[in-house]
């Protein structure tokens, strides 16, 4: 005997699939709610077939059968509105990007150049292109101060929940919370703390010299050693102690679990509820509990010996130290503590292996760089800071190359924004794919071609500067821009100053371009082989 009849209760779990999209999933973001859900259907599923619940109910029909009409129904209902009652659905892309944020994972696992698969879009389909179910890519220079701007009334978008539950400076969405916070990170770079960490900066890079001197003459991954040179310093600057890469030349515990989780997560960060799951189910989460374990213990040894000169973290700690210390206090800091070392290691060294690529295709340039470099007798960063063909060289890099290809993330607000004739609806997510737009024939002529003197003599060459934000622009601007430009022109000018490069002869060009992957910063997978000759000055 049944209580209902097995038809009724088949259009019961379709509707109530229907259901759970339209009155609750579809308003929100549920990310950071997956694996709860998953978990959720796993029990009830459980129940519902060890209890004989379904059999007391409608006789014969099967658990599974239910929830698979369930889940046609809830799959069916988000491809129905996605495809066709969308706020976004008017705005062109491909028919799969509207219907799932996998297709943007699939562009971005397809070789890691999601930089030019969105690109291509673009080129396709106009400035303003549907990218995923709730996502739009803006290549309109006009947009940037709408979305990126000191005022622009956009937040941080979903992604930034990818630390969950560390939140850091970088990934904490609360504009308020931010702002406080943000003070902090202005002292620890304020123009005296600099000061502070200038000599770390030139200790590294005679760390790396000294290496240089021992390659000379043959073909060195130069990509290699710019991450050991920029990790050595941040572990400096904000554990206290380097990463020592630089003398032992072999990865570090943190490099090589930052890149291989940027490999196997990059393609994700478009299907953020996948990501909790990497973080809680045993097993899948070996390295991330081992990592952060780790990350710890370094804060720990960190917090109990203070080193002779201010580093970051000693700004980081006064402020942590200054607070209640609660458990929430305690995640800012630990989150903080892997900030500062993830994003001044992989942008500074992605930034200073391009520009030594342009540099060695650029020998006429180069060799008036050096010049320039050599009025100088023991530089300082404040004299090094006014070299403007060193300048100009590192802008051109960054325009070409910028160390955040994709852009940023954010979400509209409520109201919507408004750029000219297009209106962008509220609560959506919206970046601007700074590769394309620096190489955008609207804001630069010849967008391709490496000519710093666009940055210096020939500013005719810059049609709009407003849209070049490499370092990002308004409230969520770089923190560390300056410590980044210390360690790069630092070192340019020590190895520049002593030696004369040319790529190796197996260095292809096709070879560095392949390379490059777009995994939020972009990392040089391949490297790069150059040649470095001592200078034989006249
Ligand atoms: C060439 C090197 C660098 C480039 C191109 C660069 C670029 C950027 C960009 C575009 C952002 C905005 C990210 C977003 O909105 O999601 C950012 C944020 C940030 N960067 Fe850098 N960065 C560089 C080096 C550094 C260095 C050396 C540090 C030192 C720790 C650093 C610290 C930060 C911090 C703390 C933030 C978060 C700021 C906030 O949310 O208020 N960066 N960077």
């Amino acid at each position: 005997m049944s209580f209902l009849g097995s038809q009724s209760l088949t259009t019961y779990s379709l509707v109530s699939g229907v259901a759970l999209h339209l009155f609750a999933l579809r308003h929100g973001e549920w990310d950071q709610s997956a694996p709860t859900i998953v978990a959720w259907y796993l029990v009830i599923t459980a129940l519902g077939a060890g209890t004989n619940l379904i059999q007391i109910l409608v006789g014969t029909a099967s658990i599974s059968r239910l929830l698979g009409w369930h889940l046609l129904g809830l799959f069916g209902s988000i491809v129905i509105y996605r495809a066709f009652f969308h706020r976004l659905r008017k705005f062109p892309g491909p028919f799969v990007a509207g219907v799932t944020a996998f297709y943007a994972s699939y562009l971005s696992a397809k070789k890691f150049h999601k930089f030019e698969e969105v690109g291509k879009l673009h080129r396709q389909y106009g400035d303003y292109v549907r990218l995923g179910p709730r996502e739009l890519s803006v290549a309109d220079p006009q947009a940037v101060p709408f979305i990126y701007g000191p005022t622009a009334k956009t937040t941080k978008g979903p992604f930034y929940d990818g630390t969950q539950p560390y939140v850091s400076l970088h990934t904490d969405r609360d504009k308020k919370q931010h702002a406080r916070r943000r003070r902090t990170w202005d002292h620890a770079f304020s123009t005296k703390a600099l000061l502070d960490y200038e000599p770390r900066v030139s200790k590294y890079s005679a760390q790396l010299l000294s290496v240089v001197s021992q390659q000379a003459g043959r073909a060195m991954n130069v990509a290699r050693w710019f991450n050991y040179y920029s990790f050595d310093i941040m572990g400096d600057l904000t554990f206290g102690k380097s990463f020592e890469m630089l003398v032992t030349g072999n990865d570090s515990y943190m490099l090589s679990t930052l890149h291989g989780d940027m490999q196997s997560l990059g393609p994700f960060l478009h299907v953020m509820w996948i990501i909790p799951f990497f973080k809680r189910v045993p097993g899948l989460n070996r390295s991330y509990v081992a990592f952060w374990k780790w990350l710890y213990e370094q804060v720990d040894i960190r917090s109990k010996n203070e080193p002779e000169r201010p580093d970051i973290f000693t700004w980081i700690l006064k402020d942590f130290r200054s607070r209640d210390q609660t458990e929430k206090d305690k995640l800012f800091l630990h989150g903080d503590a892997e900030l500062a070392v993830v994003a001044g290691s992989d942008t500074t060294a992605a930034t200073l292996t391009n520009l030594f690529y342009e540099l060695a295709n650029s020998p006429e340039f180069t060799a008036r760089l050096q010049s320039e470099i050599d009025t100088l007798i023991e530089p300082t960063y404040r004299e090094m800071a006014q070299l403007t063909l060193l300048n100009a060289a590192i802008d051109e890099t960054l325009r070409l190359h910028p160390a955040l290809p994709s852009g940023m993330q954010r979400v509209t607000p409520p109201q919507g924004v408004r750029v000219g004739d297009v209106y962008i609806p509220g609560d959506c997510l919206v970046q601007i794919p700074l590769y394309t737009l620096f190489r955008d024939e609207r804001c630069f002529h010849q967008p391709h071609a490496f000519i710093p003197e666009r940055w210096s003599t020939r500013p005719e060459l810059i049609k709009d500067g407003s849209a070049y934000i490499p370092f990002g622009s308004g409230p969520f601007g770089c923190a560390g821009k300056q410590l980044a430009l210390m360690e790069i022109r630092r070192i340019t000018v020590d190895l520049l100053s002593r030696y004369d490069i040319a790529l190796s002869k197996e260095q292809t060009h096709e070879a560095f371009y392949e390379g490059q992957q777009d995994v939020f910063t972009l990392v040089h997978g391949r490297g790069l082989q150059l040649v470095f000759t001592e200078r034989i000055k006249a």
